[in-house]
């Protein structure tokens, strides 16, 4: 048996259409969404994302503001501009480009943003909600992988999910929404015994931790649906955390790298972008977005 391919590519592209329409009914009563994303420092991998962050957006008829700071800006000066952005009524959602320099607080920064228009759900204020059953803005790239295996699985309730990595932007908020979907959660890291008996017994395998090739084929319960958020860039090219190859043999189904769980994230960043801006014009939330 050989695993399903679950095609983050495509169902991104699906994804982006369907904003695209409803950002077109926007447009039709006066109202665009803008996304204001900001760098600071001029590291590769983040200018391309930016790059096609920026692209994207445009793509689906969003405005998109792009602020490139040097390295060396005193973090008085990003705040201030985050401060400007938040009184901006043309801006609905601001992302600031993570890792930050070395001189910055990460968190002061993330928390400068204003709650409603935080659209990475990075904030103190949206993790809380999240973490509360609240209505929240949510990590695009768990949102993303929820949205993939809801597609795969349909209902995720009782299903028994190991989220390998605790970070706050990938590990705790998927774990989150797993939970919120009735999955029975497991979060392990680096320090869990017998990281791959526990795996072994997941209907749902989350990898989050950037290291590449860490989980063995040998780990995988055999018809489980693998969800690999890995982006390591090794001498082979772009590898995820899943040894996909070994890995294929024993899932039931499994996101490639690339081509799966990264395309989604840009897509829900988008989603929220919508979901931010309905939210500030007083509109429903629109369906199956934002969650
Ligand atoms: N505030 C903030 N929010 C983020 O969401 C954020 C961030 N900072 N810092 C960096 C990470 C990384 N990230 C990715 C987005 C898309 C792809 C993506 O589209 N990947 C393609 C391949 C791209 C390639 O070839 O490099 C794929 O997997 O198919 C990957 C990674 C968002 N991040």
């Amino acid at each position: 048996m050989t695993a399903t391919l679950i095609d983050g590519k495509a169902f991104a592209a699906g994804l982006r259409a369907r904003i695209a329409t409803e950002v077109a009914a926007l447009k039709a009563r006066g109202i665009t969404p803008g996304l204001a994303v900001v760098l600071v420092g001029a590291d590769p991998a983040s200018q391309v994302y930016v790059r096609s962050k920026g692209k994207q957006t445009l793509e689906v008829g969003m405005n998109s503001f792009e602020h490139r700071l040097p390295a060396e800006t005193p973090e008085a000066e990003l705040l201030a501009l985050i401060e400007r952005l938040n009184a901006d009524p043309a801006v609905n959602g601001i992302l600031v480009q993570l890792p930050l320099p070395g001189h910055m607080n990460e968190a002061a920064v993330i928390n400068a943003i204003a709650p409603e228009k935080d659209v990475d759900g990075f904030h103190i204020l949206n993790v809380g909600r999240l973490a509360t059953g609240q209505k929240a803005m949510v990590p695009c790239t768990p949102l993303g992988c929820l949205m993939l295996l809801r597609d795969r699985l349909g209902s995720l309730s009782g299903k028994r999910a190991v989220v390998i990595g605790r970070s706050n932007i990938v590990g705790k908020p998927m774990a989150q929404l797993l939970l919120r979907d009735s999955a029975t959660v497991t979060i392990a890291h680096s320090r869990t015994a017998d990281l791959p008996a526990l795996c072994r017994e997941a209907d749902i395998l989350v990898a989050a931790v950037g290291r590449p090739l860490f989980v063995g084929g040998d780990w995988i319960r055999p018809g489980a649906t693998v969800v690999d958020v890995g982006i390591n860039r090794t001498d082979d090219g772009l590898v995820g955390d899943v040894d996909f190859e070994a890995a294929r043999k024993v899932a039931g189904a499994i996101t490639p790298v690339p081509g799966g769980v990264g395309p989604m994230t840009i897509a829900c960043l988008l989603a929220n972008t919508l979901t931010a801006t309905a939210r500030a014009n007083g509109l429903p939330d629109p369906d199956g977005l934002t969650p």
